[in-house]
């Protein structure tokens, strides 16, 4: 093409900007959020684009340039207003009302091709009214693990939000937890929802039942629209409103029991289960000081300030019911104490039950085996990994690299690689065998597969992401980053 012809060629439309935009939050009006500017920032390289989520906003990866990226989401040009979103929250068991989104905004919402609502938030875009102290900013490395911890996650099945996209920004931050000044960056984070346990605790706190009333209506409609569908309109006269909000309550019990049973199915801990990082969707998301856990170990606590362990790996179940309870005191607005806590009541029952069905998927079991020698069987895996201290991904993956259909007829050769001198491997043996018995031959097949979605060979301990992040650190180096998205997809 001769200048004189690119000249004359209008400049292509950039296809985040000519998105189909909802306007859902903006529909809440200004009681909920404040809108605000992005920063400006002095540099803007695209260090990662999500070429499948584009599939997701149904753009075919190839139309998408990564100056398309960076006009969006580094200088954030767009469409609608930015919406810092306000929250409160209880952090580490203590109620903050200083809270809300103080580094981050809505920049858009967008229908999937799945026909869902999604939130492209960002993270690291600048200062708000919620900053505080604080810069507004996002580290590099912080972006590079957020975006590690969300492919990581889906790769593993959890119902996770994902990074769209990361730009490193050229600022140079101080923080107390990073060799600093350091690198800065900003992301765009792709999620259910904004919409925290804590949105609803600040409208409480301001004693605003009206609006929690209200933001619980918009919740229904957007995130649970099938209540709305099966319950009678609210103005109809008919049935009991109140029923539609119980369900919605006895819903999230269930989302959440099952994400944190995911979280605990993964090796994965959180770190930061206060309720403002708690999706009002049941969606996995903000990931700090997270950690795949190395070994089974529920003491096992990844945030170096969590210096009681209030969540360490092991608490998890426990801290999200905690956190469930917390949010039946704004709920109380709008639903029924006692049906809540019915509800609350079943939160272990539906843990229990999730886990032990994801377990027993990593061990290569179907739901239907029966219950006493499966419980048995998870266990007994569970203080072997425990007492032996192999590593917690790797005993999976080899698991699923060994399996033999041999294995069903000699017990002594289940896993006969391991190593480890437990006394306990014995015991493990026999009753993975015992399991065994109940699957015919021609389901071997499926348990093979069943180990390959939730083992996968590469899991995102801290050895491998600080490697990740010394190449990129010390030489600029991408490619190690690069590698492992491809790897964890494997
Ligand atoms: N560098 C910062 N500048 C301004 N505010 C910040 C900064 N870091 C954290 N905050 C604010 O502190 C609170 C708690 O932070 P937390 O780390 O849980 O959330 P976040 O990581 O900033 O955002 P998200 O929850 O969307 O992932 C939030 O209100 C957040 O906006
Ligand atoms: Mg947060």
């Amino acid at each position: 093409m001769t200048v004189a012809d690119s000249a004359q060629t209008p400049k292509r439309a950039n296809p985040f900007l000519s998105l189909n935009l909802e306007t859902a939050l903006e529909s809440l009006g200004e009681d909920y959020y404040d809108i605000v500017p992005a920063a400006e920032f002095p540099q803007h390289l695209l260090r990662f684009r999500n070429d499948e989520l584009l599939q997701k906003l149904g753009l075919e990866p190839s139309t998408v340039t990564d100056e398309d990226f960076i006009e969006a989401f580094g200088y954030f040009q767009g469409v609608r207003p930015f919406l810092a979103l306000r929250y409160h929250g209880y952090q580490f068991g203590e109620y903050n009302p200083n809270l809300g989104d103080g580094r981050g905004f809505v920049y858009a919402q967008v229908r999937g091709t799945d026909g869902k609502l999604y939130d492209f938030g960002t993270k690291g875009s600048g200062r708000t009214p919620y900053s505080r102290h604080a810069d507004g900013r996002l580290t590099l490395k912080g972006g590079v693990r957020e975006v590690l911890a969300a492919e990581m996650l889906h790769r593993m099945g959890v119902r996770t939000s994902r990074c769209l996209s990361l730009v490193e920004t050229g600022e140079q931050l101080w923080r107390g937890d990073e060799p600093s000044p350091t690198r800065s960056s900003v992301m765009i984070r792709f999620s259910e929802s904004h919409i925290r346990f804590g949105t609803f605790e600040r409208l409480h706190y301001l004693g605003r039942k009206d609006l929690i009333a209200k933001l619980l209506d918009w919740v229904i409609v957007h995130y649970y629209p099938h209540l709305n569908d099966t319950m009678p309109p609210l103005l109809s006269g008919l049935g009991n409103p109140k029923e539609k909000y119980a369900r919605f309550y006895q819903e999230l019990v269930q989302r959440v029991a099952t994400l944190t049973a995911q979280w605990m199915a993964a090796g994965f801990c959180h770190a930061v289960l206060n309720t403002d990082n708690m999706s009002i969707t049941g969606e996995s998301f903000d990931y700090g000081p997270f950690a795949f856990i190395p070994t089974y170990n529920l003491k096992f606590t990844a945030a170096y300030f969590d210096y009681y362990g209030r969540y360490s790996y092991g608490n998890q179940p426990a801290i999200c019911r905690w956190n469930l309870q917390m949010l039946q005191v704004p709920l109380k607005a709008a639903i029924n104490e006692a049906d809540m806590e019915a509800a609350l009541e079943e939160y272990y029952e539906h843990y229990n039950r999730e886990y032990r069905k994801l377990m027993l998927s990593k061990l290569g079991f179907g739901e239907e085996m029966p219950e006493e020698a499966a419980t048995e069987l998870v266990q007994l895996t569970l203080q072997l990994l425990g007492e032996s201290q192999v590593e917690y991904p790797e005993f999976f993956w080899q698991l699923r690299q060994q399996f033999s259909p041999e294995w069903r007829e000699k017990s002594d050769c289940i896993f006969g690689t391991l190593e480890t001198t437990s006394e306990l491997f014995e015991s493990w043996q026999q009753a993975y065998f015992h399991l065994l018995q109940f699957v015919a031959t021609s389901d071997l097949e499926q348990m093979r597969e069943r180990m390959a979605k939730y083992n996968p060979e590469t899991v995102v301990l801290r050895p491998k992401i600080e490697a990740i992040w010394e190449a990129i650190a010390q030489e600029d180096n991408w490619q190690p980053f690069y590698d492992l998205l491809t790897q964890i997809k494997a």
